[in-house]
């Protein structure tokens, strides 16, 4: 058994003239709060949907909880969590009916209201999502994601659209999972909430990984402040990426 949740070796992909992933390596340790950060276009998605095998490399290989995504797809899906970019809900189905096809789906037991609770969504349980606001989705996919006490949680832009409650609650529900040692990779652009919960932080530029370390590490690797806040540093590291690679700050 691996103790890495994800390895990904030499990966890029490439869509006709754009490379959106550039030789990628990047490993992830199975009890580790990994955050993923990159300017819009950095290629975090595209990362994202070939750990699922939602797309394929072009070139190199990725391992998920120590199997192949390629071969070992619907296998390696069951044992994650994943919330992705912008989540469509089917409005006629109430909340409940959304995560009861997520647990049929999985073959687990879990209760609907137990993980609504979680996610603060008990009092809407019945209601159709097609009511909810953008957030009350947001926060639906979050517990859909939640089913199955997942090996490893797979959040693309877990704070996005919520209000100053949810961004709390996601960011107790990541502290929860990491103390049950569940993996946590997730990308982002709320900083801050990455700073308050991300055990290592990995900055990919135009596909490329030019960062990765401790919060401590990435600051010292560009001499920064010792005060200097995740903005400056990730602003510090992509606003010239041809420098920061150039002068191997990884
Ligand atoms: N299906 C596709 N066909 C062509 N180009 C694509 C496709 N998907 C992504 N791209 C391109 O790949 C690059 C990386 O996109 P990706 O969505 O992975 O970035 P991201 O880091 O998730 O961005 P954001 O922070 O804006 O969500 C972009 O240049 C994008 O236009």
């Amino acid at each position: 058994m691996s103790d890495n949740s994800i390895e990904l070796r030499g990966v890029t992909k490439r869509f006709d003239n754009t490379v959106a992933v550039d030789d990628l390596s990047l490993t992830v340790k199975d009890d580790e709060t990994y955050g993923f950060l990159g300017p819009n276009g950095a290629g975090k998605s595209t990362t994202i949907s070939m750990l699922l095998d939602y797309q394929r490399p072009t070139e190199g290989t990725a391992r998920v909880l120590g199997q192949d995504p390629q071969t070992d797809g619907a296998e390696v899906r069951a044992k994650i969590g994943n919330l992705p970019d912008q989540y469509s809900t089917y409005n006629k189905l109430s909340a409940r009916r959304h995560l009861q096809f997520v647990i049929d789906t999985k073959g687990v037991d879990d209760d609907p209201e137990r993980l609504l609770e979680r996610v603060g969504l008990t009092d809407v349980i019945n209601e159709p999502a097609g009511t909810f606001s953008q957030g009350m989705k947001q926060r639906l996919a979050l517990a859909m994601a939640l089913v199955g006490e997942p090996e490893l949680l797979i959040l693309d832009e877990p704070f996005t659209g919520l209000d100053p409650h949810g961004v709390r609650t996601v960011r107790d529900i990541v502290q929860a999972e990491r103390e049950r040692d569940t993996a946590v990779f997730f990308s982002s652009h709320i900083l801050g909430q990455v700073e308050l919960v991300c055990d290592r932080i990995g900055i990919l530029h135009n596909g490329r990984l030019i960062a990765e370390g401790t919060l401590d590490e990435l600051r010292a690797n560009i001499d920064a402040d010792e005060d200097a806040s995740i903005e400056d540093i990730f602003v510090a590291y992509t606003h010239d990426s041809v420098r920061a690679t150039t002068e191997g700050v990884r």
